[in-house]
């Protein structure tokens, strides 16, 4: 039995993943879940699959777990995630948080040789100089990153041309400037193929997610940013490619549903059926189409090449400009392409820095939410 700690249970990745353990009772079980608000779901996840540690977010949430729970052990607030991922008993930390807020419980659990199955890209973009110098087992759950981790098996490292990420486009492709700047929340909110969290959702409709994605991919893949490529894709359907020196090119298929990604990441190396995964079938969607991203328009993913290349500190401002504006968009304080005003104008007063430490990570997330409040009230 293989023991799985999830940190975000309550999200849709922690849900999707829960599932997955569903289908394989044998194999594995839950010693660790974790949730932030929404702690009258975390009470009933917590009566199925009786976990021995619990975090929540909230003291109202931590009493009312005290109240019903007296054999389990619970930890809170940001503090508390960092204890998951100290778990000994631990085999595998799934990181479904939202946010570069799942740092330090993702490192204290590399640093105990855990294995991490890796949704929460948000860890990556902003610790990567950190984690990519540690021995560390990480199996990517994003969806382009499993493909690509997969796709990668057909030959070795130094033999790839190119890494194609693929992009749904999200629910404005083919809009114009003009349709863009009035976009309302719920617009953002529909994403054409994927049921996920708010914050993803948006950051897919600006092309933020693929400009992480991109920094995902340098990070995990250990590639250059000349040779990671976008290519919008609508159907969602090859989730992405690797392109080798041969001229060959190696996708990985199909239907747009997380539970694969997430049982791959569990299961590696083995393979397993599973009831509940929908098969593939070419003949009945009929036409896979592609193009180019529009970068002038969609800036968010030029400005993340742009700060992946940078390097230095510039990743960890571009996510967390992003967090922050994100959340200022959804409580409609902010418009749709001002998300990309201000994460232009952030990344132009940062001044790099080479990232050694989380201290470091946590006073340039600091600074950089300051200077964001600073310039929107200034506005
Ligand atoms: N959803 C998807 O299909 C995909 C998601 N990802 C990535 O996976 C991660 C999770 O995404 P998703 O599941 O959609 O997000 P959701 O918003 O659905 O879930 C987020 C989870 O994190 C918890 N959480 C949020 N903020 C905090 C906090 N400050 N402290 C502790 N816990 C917190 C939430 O708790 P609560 O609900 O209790 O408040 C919830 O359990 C993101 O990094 C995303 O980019 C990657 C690929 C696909
Ligand atoms: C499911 C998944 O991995 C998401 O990150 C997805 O890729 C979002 O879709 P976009 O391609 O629209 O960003
Ligand atoms: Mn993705």
């Amino acid at each position: 039995m293989k023991k799985i700690a999830i940190l975000g249970a309550t999200g849709s990745i922690g849900k999707n993943g829960l599932k997955v353990i569903d289908q394989f009772k044998d194999k594995f079980e839950i010693i660790a879940l974790s949730a932030n608000k929404n702690y009258k779901l975390l009470i009933e996840q917590i009566k199925k699959y009786k976990p021995k540690y619990v975090s929540i977010g909230t003291e109202e949430g931590y009493k009312a777990i005290k109240k019903e729970f007296s054999n389990i052990e619970i930890f809170i607030g940001e503090s508390g995630l960092k204890k998951i991922g100290q778990i000994d008993e631990m085999d595998i930390l799934l990181t479904a948080v939202s946010g570069s807020i799942g740092i330090e419980s993702t490192i204290e659990a590399i640093k105990n040789g855990k294995r991490i199955a890796l949704a929460n890209k948000e860890t990556l973009v902003a610790a990567g100089d950190i984690i990519t110098k540690m021995d560390r087992e990480i199996l990517p759950v994003d969806s382009e990153h499993s493909a690509i981790f997969q796709s990668l098996k057909s030959g070795k490292n130094k033999e790839v041309e190119n890494i194609i990420l693929t992009a749904s486009g999200g629910p404005f492709r083919g809009y114009t400037l003009n349709e863009l700047k009035n976009i309302s929340v719920e617009q953002a909110l529909k994403h054409p193929n994927w049921k996920m969290g708010s914050k993803i959702t948006i950051d897919s409709a600006t092309l933020v997610n693929k400009g992480l994605e991109v920094i995902e991919a340098h990070y995990l893949f250990n590639v250059d940013y000349d040779k990671i490529k976008v290519l919008v894709h609508p159907e969602s359907i090859v989730h992405s490619m690797v392109e080798f020196k041969d001229s060959s090119v190696i996708a990985q298929m199909g239907m747009p549903d997380m539970k694969l990604p997430i049982q791959y990441a569990f299961t590696y190396p083995d393979r397993m059926s599973n009831v509940e995964l929908p098969k593939l079938n070419l003949g009945k969607i009929g036409k896979l189409t592609f193009e180019e991203p529009n970068l002038e328009l969609f800036k968010g993913l030029k400005l993340a090449y742009e700060a992946g290349k940078n390097g230095n500190g510039y990743p960890i401002v571009f996510n967390m400009a992003n967090e922050e504006l994100v959340k200022l968009f959804l409580d409609r304080k902010i418009k749709f392409l001002e998300i990309y005003d201000y994460i232009e104008e952030v990344l132009n007063q940062f001044n790099s820095e080479k990232i050694e430490t989380v201290e470091q990570i946590k006073h340039i997330e600091k600074i950089t939410k300051e200077k964001l409040r600073r310039m929107i009230n200034e506005k």
